[in-house]
């Protein structure tokens, strides 16, 4: 198997996997990701609207907005370019995006000093696979080419996969937040 097939299998079995934790969920997540972002209060936050089984941050971000932190959104310019990121208040309304993603229509871009990211499959080591649109493969690498930034895994502990491919362009994630650990990547 070619390492894109080895990538497409593990994204089946890790959807799979993703859809039963998600059909049991319960708020430990959120929490967790509440207290995480609470260390960054003031800065600003990049959140995702969860589509298909992906696990939700909106609580978690209203948390960290009532908190002073400025959140904003992804927002998808073109194919094989990084994402871009608008400014949004949890609770506005949001307009079809690209790929059936809902983004904010309107709004000032900003440069987030924290991204929280979806996934299909994790490891202990912090690798991370997604969808394959290589998004926030570009993003992090655009993002940590220009200052820092703190990217952050929020995802079910049933996503983690240790045998999960990887290529050399893939970007590592900092942070780990599932229903069951927090995970540092940094020390
Ligand atoms: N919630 C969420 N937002 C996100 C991402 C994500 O993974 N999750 N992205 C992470 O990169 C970016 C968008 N990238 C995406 C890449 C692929 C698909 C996808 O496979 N979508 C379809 C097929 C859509 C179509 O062709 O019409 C699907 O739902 O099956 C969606 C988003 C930015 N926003
Ligand atoms: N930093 C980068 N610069 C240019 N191309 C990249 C970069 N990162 C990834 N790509 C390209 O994006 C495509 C998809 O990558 P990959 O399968 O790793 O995506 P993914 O991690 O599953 O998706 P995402 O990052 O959107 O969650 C690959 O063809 C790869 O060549």
């Amino acid at each position: 198997m070619t390492i894109d097939d080895e990538k497409i299998a593990c994204r089946a079995r890790a959807a799979a996997r993703r859809a039963l934790a998600h059909a049991a969920a319960d708020d430990r997540a959120s929490a967790r990701l509440a207290q995480v972002l609470g260390e960054y209060a003031g800065q600003v936050i990049s959140g995702y609207v969860a589509i298909r089984t992906e696990i939700d941050p909106m609580p978690a971000l209203r948390i960290a907005a009532g908190q002073g932190s400025r959140i904003c959104l992804p927002v998808i310019d073109a194919p094989a370019t990084p994402l871009r990121f608008r400014a949004y208040t949890p609770g506005d309304a949001l307009a079809d995006g690209a790929l059936n993603t809902l983004e904010p229509a309107h709004g000032d871009f900003l440069r987030p000093d924290v991204v929280v990211l979806p996934m299909l499959a994790f490891a202990r080591d912090g690798r991370r696979l997604g969808y394959g649109g290589g998004y926030y493969d570009r993003t992090l690498q655009a993002l940590r080419e220009t200052g820092p930034v703190v990217a952050i895994g929020f995802a079910y502990q049933a996503q983690m996969d240790d045998d999960l491919p990887t290529d050399p362009y893939d970007q590592p994630l900092d942070l780990m937040v599932t229903d069951q650990q927090i995970i540092d990547f940094r020390r």
